[in-house]
């Protein structure tokens, strides 16, 4: 068993509601325990920055790609410092996405490593999805390895964050895969109304099913293709939005709809894969509207777990992720991703 190992895992998800960061221990590689944890909230210019840096030019990328990394290794610096943190052996961070287009081998996650590094003063571990598409993989997603060896009591995984996105084991082998864009879509409608998110999914109960909008969603490519597969920011805009924009509804309606389809979709995948229980994380769960519906119609046992783990499961699987690449493990699997073979992933820099 290795010595236990302390790292500050770093995620910035899709939604762009803010940078989750948590400090925890590692024991081996079944054992954590999350010590400290929490939101930062970024700033609206920050989430414009980031939210419009798909159409920067390539020097003002550049730029913000080091911007935003002396803003993550301040944020480490400071959450060091206010929770009286003693011992890091590294940061893992994600980073932003701005392109995936694992189809082209290209995946980019701002949030450059050594501005990070300079910022904090500590080991940093990022860049984790380019090795993946470089080796043919999707390079998403990459929590499963962190659901194989950490949650393995439970059937399934399932995440509602921008995205959802569920993984289990079959026959000895750990699967997943985006089921459809959740938040991205919710968040984008919300916006509309002058809300950052539909708030307990109060909006979208208020509006009707458009039948034929939902079954059109439901007759997308993408849901009626095998897994590996997996969602990005250009797919929502050219092609789920672009069909929900085509009918004259209410906001309220369109909301509705959406959470219908997503709910039939979670569902079906469910049926498919005979899964009996299932533990839900990521913002989404604070969607009741949105849960209760899968809910009544969906049979299968839902497990909530602690605040924590809901908001933080992400960071923490980053966070074990560099723990795997600084003990040169295996944290990429080819079974998920889809990649030539299994890989350690990630770059690490000291300064
Ligand atoms: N009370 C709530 N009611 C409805 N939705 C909520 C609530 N609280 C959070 N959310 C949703 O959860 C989102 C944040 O979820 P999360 O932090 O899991 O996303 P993320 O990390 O950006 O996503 P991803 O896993 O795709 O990277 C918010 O943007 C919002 O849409
Ligand atoms: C390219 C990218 O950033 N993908 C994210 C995104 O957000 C959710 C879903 O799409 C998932 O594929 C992935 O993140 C999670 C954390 C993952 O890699 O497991």
């Amino acid at each position: 068993m290795k010595n236990p190992t302390f790292c500050i895992g770093l995620m910035s998800g899709t939604s762009l509601d803010g940078l989750d960061i948590c400090y925890v221990r590692f024991d081996d590689n079944q054992l954590f325990e999350i010590l400290h944890a929490e939101t930062i909230d970024y700033s609206s210019d920050w989430r414009t920055k980031l939210t419009e840096a798909f159409q920067y030019s390539a020097m003002d990328l550049c730029q913000l790609d080091v911007e935003f990394g002396y803003f993550l290794g301040e944020q480490v610096k400071e959450f060091i410092h206010k929770n009286k943190i003693r011992k890091v052996d590294f940061v893992a961070s994600h980073g932003q996405t701005i392109f995936h287009q694992p189809q082209k081998s290209f995946t980019l996650q701002i949030g450059n490593g050594l501005a990070i590094a300079s910022r904090c003063q500590q080991k940093v571990v990022c860049d984790f999805r380019t090795q993946d598409v470089i080796l043919g993989g999707q390079g998403a997603p990459l929590v499963p390895i962190g659901d194989e060896l950490l949650f393995s009591n439970y059937d399934a995984c399932l995440n509602l964050g921008g995205f959802s996105n569920i993984s289990m084991n079959r026959n000895g082998k750990r699967i997943a895969f985006d089921i459809c864009p959740i938040n991205i879509v919710l968040n984008h409608y919300a916006k509309q109304l002058g809300f950052d998110f539909d708030k307990n999914g109060e909006r979208a109960e208020q509006g009707h099913i458009n039948i034929a909008l939902v079954e059109e969603l439901n007759l997308l490519n993408f849901y009626h293709q095998p897994f590996p597969k997996s969602l990005g920011f250009e797919w929502v805009m050219n092609e789920f939005l672009t069909i929900v924009d085509k009918y004259d509804i209410s906001i309220e309606d369109k909301l509705r709809s959406c959470v219908e389809h997503f709910v039939i979709q979670i569902k079906n995948t469910f049926a498919l894969y005979d899964i009996n229980n299932v533990l839900i994380t990521g913002g989404g769960v604070r969607n009741t509207f949105f849960i209760n519906r899968l809910g009544e119609l969906s049979t299968v046992e839902i497990i909530i777990p602690t605040d924590n783990l809901i908001d933080f499961k992400e960071a923490l699987i980053f966070a074990f992720l560099g723990y795997r690449r600084v003990y040169n493990e295996i944290n990429c699997l080819a079974s998920v991703t889809g990649a030539s073979k299994d890989h350690s992933s990630g770059i690490i820099y000291h300064l």
